[in-house]
């Protein structure tokens, strides 16, 4: 292997208490918001069809026009406190909060631009009040940052002249600024998840990502950084140049999810997830498939029995509304959740052969197995390949504790669990095994 000095500093997972409380959540929140709001995916009448937080790059976007919104933004119905209670119902343990996108208005009070909300017609902190509700609602805060910030005059793409690193020394010098002061507004945060690190100006700064990195993790302790920080020696991220993972969980899984245990390499990961196929902020018109709250918990599910966090976003409008959709969404998780958190919260990937009924997954305290049920088989016999030299003590319904399932052996280690069939299942349902081994 290469001899890196930039690269991971750590084999393998954390193993402190904030990381497993971390790794215990199941399931989180994302929050998109910021001018790009403002213009719900539209400019002059016309309709953008990429991500409407991008809407600043679109060619039929005048930059200037777009860097004036910012003097019409004044949310009346910013509610932090209905959004963290909103939160709590759905069962998102922590939130994920964009303080800066890529197009640099900084939704907290920042002595380093005068794009920032006190310059807005709302005049105060917005990420504050949010901190403080979901702090309150018991909820972990985490701050999303894009590296990327297209209303600085430092920042660059490539580093080709000495005019680029020049400026571009300025604009790190600006990006460490508005971290350390990100922290010390809001101490209670128990990450970051960074973005918009992919540019080539960038990745050479290997030194300065670890410097900083270092620095921020000094200010608090335990601080939980993904692997979309920092480039290595020679610039690669999220795995460095001997393959290993960088930073402390795997950002990888943008919209997408790893599909089998050895795709999650064995690291911690978290999948971060639009509603439409690609909108993160608000889009007044969401075109094509709307994933429904079905597809989104066996999304949550999966990724919890991969030992994963999911990430569910949602994009408030320019008013500071959440749309009717995702409040519908958080509705119907919640309602699932509210039965069914067992079999998320604290629990993880368990090593027995996958079915086509569902998900394992199971307690990390008391090692309860959960099987979470998605395609009832027609003859309700759920097909269950233990690992060796297991045994199944006790199994029943987790709504129905009562209901003992009695297995029928197939053969060694593989049984048929009979799910009685009258009760009408119209939702994935869990049926719970206690289990101990021969040996
Ligand atoms: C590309 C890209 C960005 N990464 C997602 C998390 C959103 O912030 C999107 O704009």
């Amino acid at each position: 292997s290469l001899t890196l000095e930039y690269g991971a500093h750590r084999i393998g997972k954390r193993t402190d208490q904030m990381m497993e409380t971390w790794r215990n959540y199941g399931l989180g929140q994302f929050i998109h918001w910021g001018v790009y709001a403002l213009t719900g995916g539209h400019w002059d009448g016309e309709y953008y069809s990429g991500a409407a937080e991008w809407i600043r790059s679109w060619d039929k976007m005048p930059k200037d026009a777009y860097d004036q919104l910012y003097k019409s933004f004044d949310p009346k119905n910013y509610e932090p406190k209905a959004w963290a209670k909103q939160a709590k119902e759905m069962g998102a343990k922590y939130m994920i909060i964009t303080t800066k996108h890529h197009d640099g208005f900084s939704l907290w009070p920042s002595k380093y631009t005068d794009y920032d909300v006190t310059n807005s017609p709302y005049g105060n902190d917005i990420i504050g009040p949010l901190v403080e509700a979901y702090d309150a609602e018991g909820i972990d805060v985490y701050l999303y940052f894009s590296v990327m910030d297209w209303s600085q005059p430092g920042y660059r793409v490539s580093l080709e002249t000495e005019e680029d690193r020049t400026a571009y020394e300025d604009f790190k010098a600006f990006t460490r600024n508005q971290l350390i002061e990100l922290l010390e507004l809001y101490p209670s945060a128990k990450g970051l998840w960074f973005d918009g690190t992919w540019d080539e100006a960038w990745k050479e700064q290997a030194v300065f990502a670890d410097e900083l990195e270092k620095e921020m993790r000094a200010m608090i302790p335990g601080l939980i950084i993904g692997s979309r920080f920092r480039p290595d020696d020679y610039g690669n991220r999220h795995f460095d140049s001997n393959g290993d993972l960088m930073g402390d969980y795997e950002q990888g899984w943008e919209r997408k999810l790893p599909n089998t245990y050895e795709d999650t390499k064995g690291n911690d990961w978290d999948a971060v997830m639009t509603v439409p196929e690609n909108q993160w902020g608000y889009h007044s018109d969401w075109r094509g498939h709307v994933k429904s709250s079905y597809e989104l918990i066996e999304m949550l599910v999966k990724s919890v029995s991969l030992d994963g966090n999911f990430v569910l976003n949602f994009g408030p409008d320019g008013q500071g509304n959440i749309r009717s959709e995702e409040a519908k969404l958080a509705k119907e998780i919640g309602d699932w959740m509210k039965v069914n958190q067992k079999a998320i919260y604290s629990c993880g990937y368990l090593n027995w052969q996958k079915q086509d009924w569902g998900y394992y997954t199971q307690s990390r305290e008391d090692g309860k197995i959960y099987m979470v049920v998605f395609n009832q088989p027609l003859d309700g016999k759920l097909r269950v390949k233990t690992a060796d030299k297991v045994i199944l003590d006790k199994v029943y319904p987790l709504e129905n504790p009562g209901m003992i399932l009695t297995p029928e052996l197939i053969q060694k280690n593989e049984y048929f669990i009979p799910v009685i069939m009258d009760q009408k299942w119209t939702s994935p349902y869990v049926i719970v095994v206690e289990s101990s081994s021969t040996d």
